[in-house]
């Protein structure tokens, strides 16, 4: 992330603008969730007929947003907002009515005072049967030590940390990880909330979390992807950003130690893969105030820069949490929370934040299936098992896939067994989601990661060479044709050749477009897909854009 005196001149530029965003955001995240209520008055006593036109407008905004939308009582067009505490009360009865007829549960998420009264703002979010939960996924990164784990401990177990390492050690897996206290691998932590937005996680008497019954009571299950922070396993974070599809990233920073070693890179790459990201700022209170208050202007003047073009948004409160949430996808924001882990100040807002992150409403239901696999497993008793990620369609059991390509590009059938969502048995897949199928009569040798299991109406293609935009991001001296390096595209990981450039050579910083072939088999890529190209130090990002 470069921040040359120049870029950081543009700040100026685009800050009347970052200022003016801000301030309308609050205006926007209001007229958007106010949209049912016809006049501020309506909920107070509605006759039979407004209640039924209330009850189509709440259920047409649940369906839009995938049965969980914020609903806002007191405000109407062309009136003063705001109402008395007696008919605030008696809306917020009707908007439980309302909500009880759509199968859903409100939770209050926060009032304020207007011109002519309070104003109220009110999550409403369906309850769901045990096996259609929402699922939210966010890929978790920081420098090593930057309390990733920890805090991913605090919050699935409902604990607070001593800072000497305790609520991490619910999560480690690997015994190396445990005595040097570094994660090596990805893994997965879940937090539930239930339709009341209240966290449903209960840690047994050994600590371990039980996946199923957080999946059963849960409406929204958050998928923390807890990413390696050392260096050494870079090749892990990359693969966690471009294969686990997260909808999110939580990048973390150790107020302490500031915006070091692996951060800046991190931020780079979840920037140049277009997934919204969010800071959390750790260890407060250990941190001088004088270090906090620097690590924050840091922080902040990166944000900003040109190579970032973010708007951070310190939050503070329970209005900040709304307002960021519901303004997150579509903006530049930035939100930055600043906890402790161990007093616990702040986690309240975070936990608020991540109740209220959506997934992206795809709309892909009904396209041909297409799925990625991102690991195999041979579980006894059950055979072949892949886990990955449903990029479109929808997956039954026993519907017939193609799991392909092989190495000639070839296709095979096979049938869906068995389906598992967050270790919970469940019939059925749908767009966005990840997944876990048994398959009949493929023996785990046979599957490699990236391998896709697609719909019979999918075109089952099988490319070697295609070409794209790249940019170097990284490269300690000059890049130039028959250059190798892994190539990282959903959960494919393989190495490629670069076999013609546009330009002769290329360096940190540079563009240019390059054809890439596989060296050991062909892949189910497609025009659009991001990629990254990593070897060593070595990072260049870029885009498909023909199949050759
Ligand atoms: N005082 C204090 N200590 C903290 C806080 N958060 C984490 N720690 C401590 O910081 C140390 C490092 O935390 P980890 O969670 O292991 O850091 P990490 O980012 O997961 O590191 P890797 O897994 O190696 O990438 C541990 O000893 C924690 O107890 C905090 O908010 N306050």
């Amino acid at each position: 992330m470069s921040t040359t005196a120049k870029e950081m001149d543009n700040f100026d530029d685009v800050l009347d603008d970052i200022v003016r965003e801000v301030q309308d955001m609050d205006v926007v995240s209001r007229q958007s969730s106010s949209q049912p209520a016809i006049t501020k008055t309506s909920l107070v006593k509605p006759d039979e007929h407004v209640f039924k036109h209330l009850l189509g407008t709440l259920e047409s905004l649940l369906k839009e947003n995938e049965g969980d939308c914020i609903y806002t009582i007191g405000t109407g067009d062309g009136e003063p907002s705001g109402l008395s505490e007696e008919d605030l009360a008696a809306s917020v009865k009707t908007l439980e009515e309302l909500s009880n007829s759509c199968d859903a549960d409100v939770s209050l998420l926060r009032t304020h005072d207007e011109e002519a009264g309070k104003v109220a703002e009110y999550l409403v979010r369906r309850r769901c049967a045990p096996d259609q939960f929402s699922e939210v996924r966010v890929a978790v990164v920081g420098n090593v030590d930057a309390g990733k784990s920890t805090l991913l401990g605090v919050l699935t177990h409902n604990v607070l940390d001593n800072g000497r390492g305790l609520s991490r050690q619910k999560l480690f897996r690997h015994q190396h990880e445990m005595e040097s206290g570094r994660t090596s691998s990805v893994s997965y932590n879940i937090l539930g909330y239930d339709s009341k937005g209240a966290i449903v996680n209960k840690p047994g008497h050994d600590g371990r979390l039980d996946w199923v019954q957080i999946c059963t009571e849960a409406s929204k299950v958050t998928t923390f992807i807890d990413l390696a922070g050392h260096e050494r396993y870079l090749k892990t974070t990359v693969f966690g950003l471009t294969g686990h599809a997260p909808h999110y990233t939580m990048l973390m920073i150790g107020s302490n130690a500031g915006i070091v070693g692996m951060t800046k890179e991190h931020l780079g790459l979840s920037l140049a893969l277009h997934v919204p990201l969010y800071v959390v700022v750790t260890k407060i209170d250990m941190c001088p105030p004088n270090v906090l208050e620097a690590t924050m202007k840091l922080l902040q003047k990166i944000l900003k820069s040109a190579g970032c073009k973010k708007i951070p948004m310190l939050i503070n409160n329970m209005d900040d949490v709304v307002v960021a949430a519901t303004n997150f996808v579509t903006t530049r924001i930035c939100p930055i929370f600043q906890v402790s882990n161990v007093t616990g100040e702040n986690l309240d807002l975070l936990k608020a934040f991540i109740n209220l992150l959506k997934p992206p409403v795809l709309d892909a239901d009904d396209k041909p299936a297409e799925f990625q696999i991102d690991d195999t497993f041979s579980v006894p008793g059950v055979g072949t098992v892949v886990s990955g990620y449903l990029r479109q369609g929808v997956i039954r059991l026993n519907d017939t896939l193609m799991l392909g390509p092989d190495a000639l590009g070839h296709y095979q059938a096979t049938v869906i067994k068995g389906i598992h969502r967050r270790r919970m048995p469940t019939t059925e897949v749908r767009a966005g989601q990840t997944s876990s199928f048994a398959l009949k009569k493929v023996k785990r040798s046979a599957i490699r990661k990236g391998m896709m299991l697609l719909g019979k109406d999918a075109e089952a293609t099988a490319t070697w060479e295609f070409e794209g935009e790249i940019l170097v991001l990284h490269h300690p001296t000059t890049i130039t044709a028959r250059y190798q390096a892994m190539v990282h595209c959903g959960s494919i990981r393989q190495t490629a050749t670069i076999v013609k450039m546009d330009k002769e050579h290329i360096r940190t910083g540079d563009k240019a477009v390059a054809s890439f072939r596989f060296i050991r088999h062909p892949e189910y890529i497609k025009v659009g897909e991001k990629i990254v190209f990593r070897e060593g130090r070595t990072k260049a990002i870029g885009t498909i854009t023909k199949l050759l």
